[in-house]
């Protein structure tokens, strides 16, 4: 029998709607109380590791929750299920898609609606993610992502949609899975997972969004001693508007890392334009595209990458690799 570790960090998967329908944290987790499908096939244990809401989880809480699974894999778990809040559920996956080693499965999961309302998708997605772990073919896939029937990677799945149950998307290259009647069916192959452990964060790594006539002042404001890295989220195919450029080049001079991705929410940042502001001449510059991934992950990634102690070629090598 296959032993299952359930760990929940809170989220709307953990929380009801009082008598005002206003959905609040409880003090005791419902979903961990619920009998899941597979009880009796499995062996599941839990730890109520967290009780948070996701916009308060940090990347150091990200660092806890690895922690917390690398000592269940070294004590010989076969799986991992996390309950996560869904507004940085996609940035969590990811943390610990670089962070952990790609040896047992581990799945996310979390719910739109708290669980006592009508329709609550909570108990749904628990128990797929859980059968997802405990699945053969879900091993060597790097962290999954379970909602809604879909499987996605921790990679690059994102929240699409403020409150509707179909919300995680994974744009351009689409989920890798699906589950019918409880049971995972792959269809796409993961591309290979990159593992770069740390066992502390920094602080200092940003992100910032362009937009039409975007000027220096947001980026200036960076220009000081605390800022370690930043990814800033292109126009189009990548590219910047120029009264923008003296600023980020001044954080250039100052050796820090600037990472460039598309604000689109489909494709992938390239070297397509060479005008003022333009992807060939960002790269020139001195940024770093990072192709495929938000922004969102790609500052995770940075994080992750100066967290290690990577610089210079190292670390360019491994934050503009995302697709390949
Ligand atoms: N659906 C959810 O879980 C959203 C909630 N605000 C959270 O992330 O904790």
């Amino acid at each position: 029998m296959k032993t299952i570790l359930a760990i929940h960090t809170g989220g709307t998967i953990s929380m009801s709607q009082n008598e005002n329908g206003e959905v609040v944290p409880n003090s005791e987790n419902p979903i961990a109380k619920e009998q899941v499908i597979l009880k009796g096939q499995i062996n599941l244990i839990t730890d109520n590791l967290f009780n948070l809401p996701s916009p308060h989880i940090t990347p150091q809480i990200m660092l806890k929750l690895k922690q917390r699974i690398l000592k269940a894999i070294t004590h010989g778990i076969d799986g991992v299920v996390i309950t996560h809040g869904t507004d940085t559920l996609e940035e969590t996956a990811y943390f610990l898609d670089l962070t952990l080693p790609n040896t047992v499965p581990v799945v996310l999961t979390g719910a739109m609606r708290s669980s006592n309302e009508v329709g609550s998708d909570g108990l749904y997605n628990f128990q797929n993610a859980i059968s997802i772990a405990a699945t053969p073919e879900s091993y060597g896939k790097g962290v999954l992502v379970a909602m809604n029937d879909e499987i996605h990677t921790a990679r690059f799945v994102t929240k699409t949609h403020t409150t509707n149950v179909d919300t995680f998307r994974t744009p351009t290259f689409g989920p890798i899975g699906i589950v019918t009647q409880h049971k995972a069916k792959y269809f796409q192959e993961l591309i290979q997972t990159e593992v770069c452990d740390i066992d502390h964060v920094i602080e200092g790594v940003y992100l910032l969004k362009a937009y039409a006539g975007v000027n220096g002042d947001l980026f200036s404001a960076l220009d000081n001693e605390k800022t370690r890295g930043l990814v800033i989220e292109g126009l189009g195919a990548g590219n910047v508007p120029p009264q923008a450029l003296p600023a980020i080049q001044k954080l250039l001079d100052r050796h820090i890392p600037i990472v460039l991705v598309s604000r689109c929410y489909n494709g992938v940042a390239q070297k397509i334009y060479d005008y003022v502001g333009g992807g060939i001449q960002l790269e020139k510059m001195g940024l770093i595209l990072c192709q495929g991934l938000n922004g969102q992950k790609a500052r995770i990634k940075l994080l992750v990458a100066l967290s290690n102690g990577k610089k210079g070629a190292q670390l360019h090598e491994f934050v503009s690799n995302a697709i390949s």
